[in-house]
């Protein structure tokens, strides 16, 4: 079972989420980065589980600890960069029913159809999002790497359960919507604990995600990341280009069963000339005045903000009864799931999101880089 991802800047996950740690292998990191820990443990902590009322009550403390790849003084040395989060909270009996009858929505059958029963089940296993833990870590150092080269990454949720944030400004390139998006991301910058732009819309999503947990059930919504600071010529046409970089690393993360870049879906009802972004002149430069095409064309960044949107499923671990089947016996069987999940993942994959993409634009950026 491969779990890597990345060309210049690879990246390895393994653990599972009941065994004795989950971690990741970092491959291609420039050397002489100068690690801030402090940081990287914060960032960490922003998705770590145990904490809210509509999340997992799986309490664990998540630190990161690096065991290889620095040097003497803290900075990158150019071999391979290894770490862990141990799994130090674990219940493996409340998976006790699910041994045998899968929950639906969950990777639990599709698992047993690939491994016939050799498979992980208690905590979702290899599946589960407890391995977005070593994802976050992995992805917290590469945004330290971006922040060198000037490139920042945020993410807010901007819709869930149907309610909207405040969108990001950054389908228009204007000087005008320049400084509106800065001062979004700045705001999502300031250590807030629910990641929304306007706070209001945090509280009303907060209440929603509590009502379906009332009612045992579940929600899913979007997040919305932007990358700035990228200079346009950074990508490859085809297969290596941009979207497909984004794309391929954005579906390592569990739940997220949609990704979409500037206007997305919306261009199949735009015409040419609505969609097209004009160029203009700017300090004697050609860029992009709007930004419909989401800071890429060709699969190669335009210099505009790179834009793209995840839809998140709502958590398959509901608690009511549900219909599924005993795998041992082929005969129909109700399920009744026990145990601590969360109420939707899209608060927590958040800071998931902004470490996944910058991995993908570091990757880019050591890759192909503006020639
Ligand atoms: C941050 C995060 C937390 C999650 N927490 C749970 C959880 O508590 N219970 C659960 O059943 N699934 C949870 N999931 C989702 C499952 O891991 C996911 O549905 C499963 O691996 C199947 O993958 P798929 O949904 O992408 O098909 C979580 C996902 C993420 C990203
Ligand atoms: C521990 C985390 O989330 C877990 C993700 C998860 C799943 O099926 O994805 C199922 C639950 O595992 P358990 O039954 O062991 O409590 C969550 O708690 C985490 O994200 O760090």
């Amino acid at each position: 079972m491969p779990s890597s991802l990345g060309c210049a800047l690879k990246v390895t996950i393994f653990g599972q989420s009941h065994s004795a740690a989950v971690g990741c292998v970092i491959e291609g990191l420039p050397a002489g980065l100068r690690v801030d820990q402090g940081a990287l443990a914060a960032f960490v902590a922003r998705r770590a589980p145990g904490k809210a009322p509509w999340g997992t009550p799986r309490k664990e403390p998540d630190v990161p600890r690096i065991v290889s790849g620095l040097n003497p003084r803290g900075e990158t040395c150019g071999a391979p960069l290894a770490a862990l989060i141990e799994n130090t909270n674990t219940r493996s009996a409340d998976y006790n029913n699910l041994m045998a009858v899968p929950r639906p929505g969950h990777a639990d059958f599709a698992a047993w159809a690939k491994w016939h029963g050799a498979q992980d089940v208690p905590g979702g296993g290899h599946f589960s999002g407890r391995l977005t833990g070593p994802l976050c870590l992995a992805g917290g150092l590469a945004l330290q790497w971006l922040a060198t080269q000037g490139v920042d990454v945020r993410a807010h949720v901007a819709e869930l359960a149907g309610i909207a944030d405040e969108p990001l400004r950054a389908l228009d390139n204007s000087p005008a919507a320049q400084a509106e998006l800065a001062r979004q991301m700045a705001a999502l910058a300031d250590g807030r604990d629910f990641p929304t732009i306007d706070e209001g819309a945090g509280r009303r999503m907060a209440e929603a995600v509590m009502d379906a947990r009332s009612k045992k059930d579940t929600v899913g919504g979007v997040i919305e990341c932007v990358a700035t600071g990228l200079p346009a010529g950074v990508g490859s046409p085809m297969f290596d280009g941009m979207e497909n970089t984004l794309a391929r690393a954005l579906f390592g993360i569990p739940t997220v069963k949609g990704v979409e870049f500037g206007r997305g879906f919306e261009v199949a009802r735009l015409r040419g000339t609505q969609n097209n972004d004009p160029y203009e002149v700017r300090d004697g430069t050609c860029v992009p005045a709007t930004n419909n095409a989401g800071g890429i064309l060709g699969g190669i960044t335009t210099g505009a903000p790179l834009h793209v949107r995840c839809a998140l499923k709502p958590i398959s671990s509901v608690m009511v009864e549900q219909d599924s089947v005993d795998l041992t016996t082929m005969e129909p069987a109700k399920l009744k799931i026990h145990g601590r999940h969360d109420t939707t993942a899209v608060i927590r994959a958040v800071p998931v999101v902004e470490g996944v993409c910058a991995l993908a634009v570091a990757d880019a950026l050591l890759a192909w880089p503006a020639e």
